[in-house]
């Protein structure tokens, strides 16, 4: 038998939808699936502070030497400032290595767990969450268990079901948090369940492991996207946090990132950091460098920062404004279906409540393309095509 004859032909990725997308012929198609932010002419973006910064890097004409195994000097603590407010307390005690963007800081996470949390070798995940987590936490050796997240019937969160499923727990398990604009479904716990879930975990000895993929661009506000993390700091909590720059700064090739655990004290932090060099080194050794000096030169530059934020609410304010493009024109067709679950949601994506064989028609007789979870990516959405979608939508839901 061949080396490799026992492999099986594995099932097609989340990019699948790309591919058939691209295979339509139709001139007014619709690619909802893709998780990347598209501007109103329905093309990639560059964000201009992000060319700014990049002219700097390059005209600086930097060596091309290997990046410390924790990543480009002064990238982490630009991070961390950017992630836990600049005048945090905590900052001198956090540990923090950049990381291959986001999945990289989760996998990070998920290793150093597997070897070192005191507790279950196994972290409880929200449902539904995004498609690459139980993946990347199994991969790493942890079990996934899930909690009560999303409620179909409200297409809102499941709060009592949530609270029910850390209180049921056993003391001293790890959660996933995702920090804002989750991941399928843009369905956000309040400040307030915020405040009493962070109450709730640390009743019941819980670790907490925050995924922030989107700070920024989900409200506009890096400070507002970072509520949860910075209270849960604030209330004591040693937090893991794992920070994407993909979808903020538009970095989504550059595969910046950052992983970090908020330690008891600087002793703590110091053990804590060798260790996860000690985890990086065989992993991957060090990470790419010139993503982390753009990073590093924007969330450096005065200047250049001020101008970000504003490129970030620009899409931040984009994305809500389609939401409330394709409300109304649902609501202007006539249909009955109550769409505020659209509005109310944040983030890249909306979770519509349609069903897969919904969305399969959407696909088939509209060419519409979304996965069949019901999520669409709102950045897909243009004031060229809202109107289109809307009437897609109508037909196959009423
Ligand atoms: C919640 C979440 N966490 C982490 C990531 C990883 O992003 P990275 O590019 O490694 O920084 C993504 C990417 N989500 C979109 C892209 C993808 O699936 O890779 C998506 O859901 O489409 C997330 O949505």
């Amino acid at each position: 038998a061949s080396t490799w004859g026992a492999v099986p032909q594995g099932p097609p990725a989340i990019l699948g939808i790309t591919e058939a997308f691209k295979a339509d012929k139709f001139d007014k198609k619709i690619n909802l699936g893709v998780g990347a932010y598209r501007d109103d002419k329905g093309r990639p973006y560059v964000l201009p502070s992000v060319r700014e910064a990049e002219r700097k890097v390059v005209d600086s004409r930097l060596n091309k030497e290997y990046a410390g195994i924790t990543g480009v000097a002064e990238f982490p603590a630009l991070a961390a400032k950017l992630a836990y407010g600049a005048d945090s307390p905590a900052l001198g005690r956090i540990a923090i290595a950049q990381s291959i963007s986001g999945t990289g800081a989760l996998r990070i996470g998920a290793a150093f767990l597997q070897r070192f949390f005191s507790g279950d070798k196994k972290i409880f995940i929200p449902t539904p969450s995004w498609a690459n987590h139980k993946a990347v936490f199994t991969d790493a050796g942890l079990g996934v268990e899930q909690y009560r997240y999303y409620d179909k019937d409200t297409i809102g969160l499941d709060f009592d079901g949530m609270v029910a499923d850390l209180e049921a727990a056993p003391r001293g398990s790890a959660f996933l948090f995702h920090a804002c604009a989750h991941n399928p479904t843009g369905v956000d716990p309040t400040p307030e369940q915020w405040k009493e879930v962070s109450r709730i975990v640390k009743k019941q000895g819980h670790f907490a492991f925050f995924d922030m993929a989107y700070q920024g661009f989900a409200s506009g506000n890096t400070d507002a996207d970072a509520f949860a993390v910075r209270h849960f700091v604030d209330e004591g909590h040693e937090i893991a946090l794992c920070q994407s720059f993909a979808k903020n700064m538009g970095l989504y090739g550059e595969r910046v990132g950052a992983f970090s655990l908020v330690c008891a004290d600087v002793a703590e932090k110091k053990r804590v950091e060798s260790q996860l060099k000690i985890l990086i080194r065989p992993m991957y050794s060090n990470p790419p460098i010139h993503g982390a000096r753009i990073a590093a030169e924007i969330l450096g530059n005065p200047e250049l920062y001020q101008q970000w934020l504003g490129e970030v609410k620009e899409m931040a304010d984009r994305i809500i404004t389609m939401r409330a493009l394709l409300k109304d024109n649902l609501e202007k067709l006539g249909s009955q279906h109550d769409w505020s679950h659209i509005t109310n949601q944040i983030g890249m994506f909306a979770y519509t409540g349609m069903t897969a064989e919904e969305m399969e028609k959407l696909t088939k007789e509209y060419s519409v393309y979304a996965t069949k979870d019901g999520r669409i990516s709102v950045a897909g959405i243009t004031s060229d095509n809202v109107g289109r979608l809307a009437e897609a939508i109508y037909k196959v839901k009423g």
